[in-house]
């Protein structure tokens, strides 16, 4: 059993934040309360050892659940694979990610599906659940077979990395999937828009003498998705929104009752454009990096529930692709094992939003939109809890990465507030950044 002691919960999902206790047994949260004594905790621990950690200073909260991740098992192992994006994961706080169906074969058919789950299972941290594909092979012709999938286990369905470029396909998407009850997930690109751009088009692209992405290669299909969505009935979500239009138009289509939810990734909210330079590819993202103006509309968004989620949108690459030259980097950030730190220093600190805001936007919400689940310490739920220490400072080093990437922009740099230890279903899984 596990006594917590005096340590700042947060769990949106009953509305907490508060000084308590925090007893888990059998894999489960057992009780929350601000009155245990030694004997009463012997009591319930019924004859088991009792493991006490004193949470002075330090928040519990449950488990990071990511909506976003790309794990590259199947096909691209080089970069990553489920069982070290599963341990990253856990480093990060995660307790619960959901793998995009990019990998090679794309995963648009059950036995993929059920490939990803098991792998995930075997790897044996994080809950990992699949997203399959919307159309076979990412070709945005034929869509999958959405029924199936979903009792192979598929949560969601995503091209995600590509847009889905037919209307009707897409209206055709979201007409089916109500059907299995699952959302779609929208990548939202306008390939020719985007077309070769390598960052988002404004001074900063200029100045650095690199093709820009106009940011109505994002607006537009969000325009388009949310009518679509109005129209069919169908669960919409948006993955990485990064520009103010694009905040403006979910906010009113919220307004209408439009069954949409958006992510946003951290680096949109804590970096912009005219902080790149040409040689950090690094910082090379899809969607690119925004505007100042961008960055403060997503920040609002986040704060007003207009951004229903955080998600990292973990993008692994190998070195040596991430140091071709800028206009040959592959697009993407490794996040899962500084996203949390990285919103806790330049978001939380700054008092920009709260740290519960951001503990619903991860677990809470992430576990109602896509049922799942997790996100509450509620008595009785399993125990996908994290311990966050702010006093905890860690540089930022390859060596102590358990990804198999390395291309965050925050390499050899220190992060202050990092989660501690993670269990995941009672079980502890990650202590003091070490990944057990
Ligand atoms: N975000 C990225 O820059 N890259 C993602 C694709 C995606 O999420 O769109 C990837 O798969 O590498
Ligand atoms: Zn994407």
């Amino acid at each position: 059993m596990w006594w917590l002691k005096d340590v700042w919960v947060i769990d949106p999902s009953q509305k907490l934040s508060a000084p308590r206790d925090v007893l888990v047994k059998d894999g489960q949260v057992l009780e929350i309360s601000s009155s245990l004594t030694e004997e009463g905790v012997r009591t319930k621990a019924q004859g088991e050892s009792v493991d006490t950690i004193d949470g002075k200073g330090k928040f519990v909260f449950p488990g990071l659940i990511d909506v976003h991740t790309h794990l590259r098992e199947p096909g691209q192992e080089d970069k990553e694979d489920i069982l070290s994006g599963s341990r990253a994961a856990v480093r990060g706080g995660f307790t619960t990610i959901l793998a995009m169906a990019n990998t090679q074969p794309v995963i648009d058919n059950r036995a993929l599906v059920e490939f990803v789950r098991m792998q995930g299972e075997r790897a044996g941290y994080a809950h990992i659940h699949p997203i399959g594909a919307v159309t076979k092979g990412m070709q945005g012709a034929e869509l999958v077979e959405m029924s199936n999938m979903k009792e192979g286990g598929a949560v969601a369905f995503s091209d995600d990395g590509k847009n889905i470029h037919n209307a009707e396909v897409m209206r055709l998407a979201l007409e089916y999937a109500k059907l299995t009850g699952l959302l779609i997930i929208s990548h939202c690109e306008d390939k020719d828009l985007a077309g070769d751009g390598q960052m988002r088009r404004g001074v900063a692209s200029a100045r650095m003498g690199l093709k820009g992405i106009p940011a109505s290669a994002e607006s537009v299909i969000v325009a388009r998705d949310l009518q679509l969505a109005e129209e069919t009935g169908g669960r919409l979500h948006l993955a990485h929104i990064s520009t103010v239009e694009s905040v403006e138009l979910i906010r009113r289509a919220k307004e209408r009752g439009v069954d949409v939810t958006a992510e946003v990734n951290p680096h949109h909210l804590i970096f912009c454009d005219e902080e790149m330079g040409i040689t950090d590819t690094f910082f090379k993202v899809n969607p690119p990096l925004g505007s100042r103006v961008d960055r403060e509309a997503l920040i609002e968004g986040l704060r007003d529930g207009t951004l229903d989620m955080i998600a990292t949108d973990h993008a692994p690459h190998t070195q040596a692709e991430k140091t071709r030259p800028f206009a040959e980097a592959p697009f993407g950030i490794a996040s899962l094992e500084t996203a949390l730190s990285a919103v806790w220093q330049h978001l939380v600190v700054p008092g920009r939003i709260s740290m519960d805001r951001v503990i619903e936007a991860w677990s809470f919400s992430p576990a109602q939109r896509f049922g799942l689940q997790g996100g509450s310490l509620v008595p009785g739920s399993p125990a996908d809890m994290v311990l966050f220490d702010p006093e905890f400072s860690e540089v930022i080093e390859p060596a102590t990465l358990v990804s198999k990437a390395r291309n965050t922009p925050f390499l050899n740099k220190t992060l202050q507030g990092c989660p501690v230890m993670v269990w995941v279903e009672g079980r502890l899984v990650q202590k003091n950044r070490t990944v057990l």
